[in-house]
């Protein structure tokens, strides 16, 4: 069978090494493309340099060249990045994996729309840990749907620019929906001063940035005289590279559509 052709954009990144790297140690895919922006250092340079692995391919700005030889494209980038990426992905049917977080309302409503011309795999966590606690939240929602507050603690590294996390927020929403609340209604992200009690519909969240904390995530479920607390704790950014990879494969036999890591990791 022939290698998988895989391009990674904002190479240079945490995560672009990472999926660099990914790649290379994949026995059925190849490093087809390296993207980054067009003021970092690392244009020209080859993507498996710094990983003291060269993989013959350099890092551009040019989306041309970059994705000439790519049939899949795995970003890891900023919104502004990722939504530049995928008017070019969906335009020559560059199939994507799309782990950037932090997006708007209109961003996620362009990649749904881009989704109409090629597949996407969308994704705040591609962790297979971080996918199995949402179902183990969609299932302890269900049973604190009353008498137990709900607070969501995520901590990363100081470098993280977005606030909550994707995963947290995703977090949010998955017990929110099981809950039959809104979100946007009854998440609270500050608390300040005199706030008054706690409103029992609400979902509180709160974000610590620190150090090189990979990504921790707690839901704690109070109530009266005992709590629970479900933690993901992730140790290595190779778990997202490995999810990622998977989504590419998951993505071989689809030529359009939306998906996300329940799709990829038949947790539906
Ligand atoms: N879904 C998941 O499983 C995970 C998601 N993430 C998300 O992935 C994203 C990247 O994280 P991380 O790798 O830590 O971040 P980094 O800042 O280390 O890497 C981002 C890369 O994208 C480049 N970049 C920045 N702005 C743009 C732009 N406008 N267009 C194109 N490229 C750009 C950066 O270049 P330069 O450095 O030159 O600015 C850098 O190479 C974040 O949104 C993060 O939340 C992270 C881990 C897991
Ligand atoms: O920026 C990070 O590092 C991470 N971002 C993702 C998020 O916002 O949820 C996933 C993971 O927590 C690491």
């Amino acid at each position: 069978m022939s290698e998988i052709k895989v391009a990674v954009a904002g190479a240079s990144g945490r995560m672009g090494k990472m999926l660099v790297e990914a790649i290379a140690d994949a026995g059925d895919m190849r490093l087809a493309g390296a993207l980054d922006v067009a003021a970092s250092p690392a244009l020209g340079t080859d993507a498996g340099i710094s990983l003291g692995k060269p993989s013959g391919v350099l890092i551009s700005s040019d989306f041309a060249e970059g994705l000439k030889d790519a049939a899949f494209l795995i970003d890891f980038t900023r919104p502004e990045g990722t939504l530049q990426h995928l008017e070019y992905c969906a335009a020559h049917g560059i199939k994507m994996v799309i782990g950037t977080t932090g997006f708007d309302e209109a961003g996620k409503a362009a990649i749904a729309e881009a989704a109409k011309k090629t597949a996407i795999v969308f994704a705040p966590n591609m962790s297979v840990g971080v996918n199995v606690t949402l179902k183990l939240l969609e299932m302890a929602a269900k049973s604190f749907s009353h008498g137990y507050d709900i607070e969501i603690v995520e901590a990363h590294h100081r470098h993280k620019v977005d606030a909550p996390s994707g995963t947290a927020l995703k977090m949010g929403e998955v017990i929110a929906d099981t809950l039959g609340r809104d979100l946007n209604e009854v998440g609270v992200f500050a608390r300040e001063g005199v706030t008054g009690e706690r409103d029992p519909s609400s979902i509180g969240f709160a974000t610590i940035r620190g150090g090189d904390i990979v990504g921790d995530h707690t839901v704690l479920f109070a109530g009266i005289g005992e709590r629970v607390e479900i933690s993901h704790k992730s140790s290595s950014r190779v778990t997202y590279a490995h999810g990622s990879l998977r989504a590419v494969r998951f993505l071989q036999d689809k030529q359009t559509g939306l998906f996300d890591m329940y799709d990829v990791l038949g947790l539906r």
